[in-house]
């Protein structure tokens, strides 16, 4: 005990330039951020954009191959695009192109919108089409009432590499920067 408490004191007294170094260290630390997002109407860019803002992060855009029509997005007829992706757990749409700088960045906030249920199958593709090994990662998303529910769990079973999952949140596309902030800020990234 007696030791202990010399040693703190000795470092204290004798190393004041070394923890102001420290200190200033601490931002840098918490690394580069970037926010990767699909979005097929719009909110989950706006929440996207927002959180980017929030979190002073870069901006990567998801974009398949195919774009998705507006039929394609009707999940009131069974038979078109989006729905019959989602009901087949093997369908994985082609990316529009494999340049998501992720080697750059030490954390990655994927952001996506829920269809029935789930993250878009266009997600799989991505999680699985680079490697994220040493990365940290979690989720944001936006849906019509759905809450987040296991879609970042199945994400984190597909990604490539061994990565550190955080826990995802549904947020509001319109969500303000303190909360978005606050949330990140409680994963401890
Ligand atoms: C094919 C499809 C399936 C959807 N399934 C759900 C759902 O299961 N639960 C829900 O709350 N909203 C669902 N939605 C609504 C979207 O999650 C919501 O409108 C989201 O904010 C759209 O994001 P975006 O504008 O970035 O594409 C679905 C939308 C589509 C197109």
């Amino acid at each position: 005990c007696g030791t202990e408490s010399g040693k703190t004191a000795e470092k204290a007294v004798s190393a004041p330039a070394q923890s102001a170094q420290a200190d200033s260290k601490v931002p840098a630390a918490k690394g580069k951020i970037l926010v990767a997002y699909f979005s097929a109407t719009g909110n989950t860019r706006t929440l996207a954009e927002n959180t980017a803002k929030a979190l002073n992060a870069d901006l990567y855009e998801i974009r398949p191959e195919v774009p998705y029509s507006k039929e394609d997005l009707n999940y009131n007829d069974e038979t078109t695009r989006a729905t019959v992706e989602q009901k087949n757990d093997s369908a994985r749409p082609k990316l529009a192109d494999k340049n998501a700088p992720i080697a750059n960045y030490d954390t990655i906030v994927l952001a996506y919108p829920i269809w029935w249920g789930q993250a878009p199958r266009i997600m799989d593709t991505f999680v699985e089409s680079y490697d994220f090994t040493g990365k940290k990662l979690t989720a944001i998303c936006t849906s019509g009432g759905s809450d987040i529910g296991t879609s970042a769990d199945y994400l984190q079973k597909l990604t490539k590499g061994k990565a550190e999952w955080k826990p995802g949140k549904l947020f509001s596309p319109q969500a303000k920067a303190e909360e978005i902030k606050s949330w990140f800020n409680e994963l401890g990234l």
